[in-house]
């Protein structure tokens, strides 16, 4: 098997935690703003939390320590215990800062006020109605394509909405500017786009998942045990003098729903090389899984998250996609250390046991 992967193609696992308050004009009314401070009952979940973690590891340690040893080695990771949860803490509450903070002076005193603004009402969302009418009557073939194994594609926007997603988008990064309130990137490899969840889409973006992709994602990957129940729903932009591409990688995501929003561009296809569990991700795509996908505005693309992608480089205008990454809390459950689940789904255990089996090809 020749190794394509080259270097600068190592997978990467997209992380979408990145969570930081900055300076904004907001920070003056601090004391409003401020989240309740740790009360008895989150020092009490404390004490509970550090408990557990105290039993977790003493149930591990071997027997042979010494009652010195054992002591020893439970200060020292505890004592790391508590920093990382400390750090994570300090995240969370910057975290839940920044969205109060949105909440109260965009989505509160603007004039689309969510509740007023057809946008953020998912009744209003404007859907390929033949898609609505499929899921309704179970006859998915009538509207999903499947472009290459695994990948589909099928109409779900039109374009007046797209434009007019587009255009709520960059109203909030302007008024982000103006107001000195950093945007939240999408993730830790986009540079440009937002987070939708962060500005008051993140009921609509729930509906997305329940009432579009679950239904699409039971149908065609009948492995993924439902229900879909978290997401991460983000806008990503590609322009000349901003990324241009995205690097191969994984999702962090059991399936992803994919639409082009706009504007006008070229270039700007998504590359496919093969569904890979954690422990194959680095392996080689073989010459039947690469695929190329050309985006068209209003279009979805749906795939599995482990699915590697990259998105390559537009050769001019702009690209705006509305990503959606899914997660099913039973699938993780599976399989979270459970290898035997790959041969479900990940290919490259499914391309060695039938290696095996025939034989012929030498694999490792
Ligand atoms: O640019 C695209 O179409 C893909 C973006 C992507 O894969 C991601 O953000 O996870
Ligand atoms: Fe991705």
């Amino acid at each position: 098997m020749d190794n394509k992967i080259q270097e600068e193609e190592k997978v990467k696992i997209i992380d979408n935690k990145k969570y930081h308050q900055q300076e904004s004009k907001f920070n003056e009314h601090d004391h409003e703003n401020s989240l309740s401070s740790s009360s008895a009952e989150e020092e009490e979940n404390e004490n509970s939390a550090e408990q557990q973690f105290i039993n977790y590891i003493t149930s591990h340690l071997s027997d042979h320590l010494t009652v010195e040893e054992r002591s020893d080695y439970l200060q020292k990771v505890l004592s790391q215990w508590r920093k990382h949860r400390k750090h994570t803490q300090e995240e969370q509450q910057m975290y839940k800062k920044y969205i109060k903070t949105i909440k109260e002076n965009y989505l509160g005193t603007n004039s689309l006020l969510p509740s007023v603004h057809p946008l953020y009402q998912f009744q209003n969302w404007k859907l390929n109605p033949k898609l609505i009418q499929a899921i309704n009557e179970n006859n998915f073939d009538s509207v999903l394509v499947q472009v290459h194994p695994g990948i589909y594609t099928f109409e779900c926007f039109d374009e007046e909405f797209c434009q007019q997603l587009i255009a709520e988008i960059n109203h909030f990064e302007k008024w982000c500017l103006e107001n000195g309130i950093r945007v939240q990137r999408p993730n830790s490899m986009n540079n440009y786009g937002a987070i939708l969840d962060n500005f008051g889409f993140e009921p609509c973006l729930q509906d997305l998942m329940t009432h579009i992709v679950e239904p699409l994602a039971k149908h065609v990957y009948s492995y993924i045990t439902p229900p879909l129940d978290s997401h991460h729903g983000f806008v990503v932009e590609y322009s000349m003098n901003k990324d241009k591409k995205l690097d191969f990688h994984v999702d962090n995501a059991d399936v992803t729903l994919n639409v082009c929003l706009g504007q006008e561009f070229t270039g700007g296809q998504l590359y496919f090389g093969g569904v890979r569990c954690q422990e194959h991700v680095q392996t080689p795509s073989l010459p039947n899984e690469d695929f190329y996908f050309d985006h068209k505005i209003g279009y979805g693309v749906l795939h599995v998250g482990k699915h590697r992608h990259r998105a390559c480089e537009i050769t001019s205008g702009t690209r705006l996609n509305l990503i959606l990454w899914c997660l099913s809390s039973k699938f993780q459950a599976e399989n979270c250390g459970n290898h035997k689940m790959c041969y479900k789904w990940c290919a490259y255990h499914q391309i060695n046991e039938c290696f095996h089996k025939n034989s012929h090809v030498k694999h490792d």
